[in-house]
């Protein structure tokens, strides 16, 4: 079953002569529960393709499907709801919140949308992720490798059907790269999700079960 169905799509920014053709005519089938690489040069369309996924930017042209709905026949407080549902993002800077510990920014998501934690849920996650003794501490007293984790927990806490990840690696040496991709695909794999990541890293796109390459806004390779 196709959880993500892209037809024709394209993204543009900006009109007249400055013009950028973002994404240029994308087709594109993601399958449930497989994971996903997309790679790239630098201003390919990589973070365009990720966030039409996610709900975040609107198509220029094209249709975007996600788990059987079509993104352009929801309200944005319906997009709003969708995103917070259905996807779990984990950016390269993590986005913790400060003055949160770490287990308050975990569960921020659910306290967005007035649910209450599942406990059992909560716990596996944390020891999957080695957050275990992190919980009371804030996110500067853990290494960059130990907040993505806490970003993927919180990516994870509502269960969502599918994991954005972009650049979810940036600026991490090589071991904290695999760790922390490696541990995206175990989590992704242990609840069930699709994962799609962008990464500049080869080594790491070939963890994924399936890798696209764009090039100007289009898919080149496959
Ligand atoms: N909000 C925006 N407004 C105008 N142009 C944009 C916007 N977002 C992206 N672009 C342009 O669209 C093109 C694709 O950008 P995108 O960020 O998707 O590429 P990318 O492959 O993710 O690059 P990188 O690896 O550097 O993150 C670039 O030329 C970029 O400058």
């Amino acid at each position: 079953m196709d959880i993500v169905t892209i037809s024709k799509l394209k993204k543009y920014f900006g009109e007249g002569p400055r013009q950028v053709k973002a994404l240029d005519g994308i087709d594109l089938t993601i399958e449930k529960g497989r994971f996903l690489s997309i790679v790239g040069a630098s201003g390919s369309g990589k973070t365009t393709l990720l966030n039409t996924i996610g709900g975040l930017y609107e198509p220029t042209e094209g249709t975007v499907i996600v788990d059987g709905t079509d993104l352009s026949e929801l309200t944005e407080e319906q997009l709003t709801v969708f995103r917070r549902r259905k996807i779990g993002f984990v950016f390269q800077d993590y986005n913790l919140v400060p003055e949160l510990t770490i287990r308050e920014n975990i569960l921020f998501p659910l306290a967005m949308d007035d649910s209450r934690p599942d406990e059992v849920f909560f716990r596996k996650i944390i020891h999957l992720l080695g957050l275990d003794e992190r919980l009371n501490q804030y996110p500067h007293m853990l290494s960059g490798g130990g907040q993505q984790c806490a970003a993927i927990a919180r990516a994870l806490i509502t269960k969502p059907a599918i994991i954005l990840a972009d650049e979810p690696t940036g600026s991490f040496d090589a071991r904290t790269s695999q760790n922390v991709a490696g541990l995206l695909k175990m989590t992704a794999e242990t609840f069930h999700q699709t994962l799609i990541m962008i990464t500049h890293n080869q080594e790491l796109a070939q963890l994924a079960d399936r890798m696209v390459r764009l090039r100007d806004g289009r898919i080149v390779d496959e």
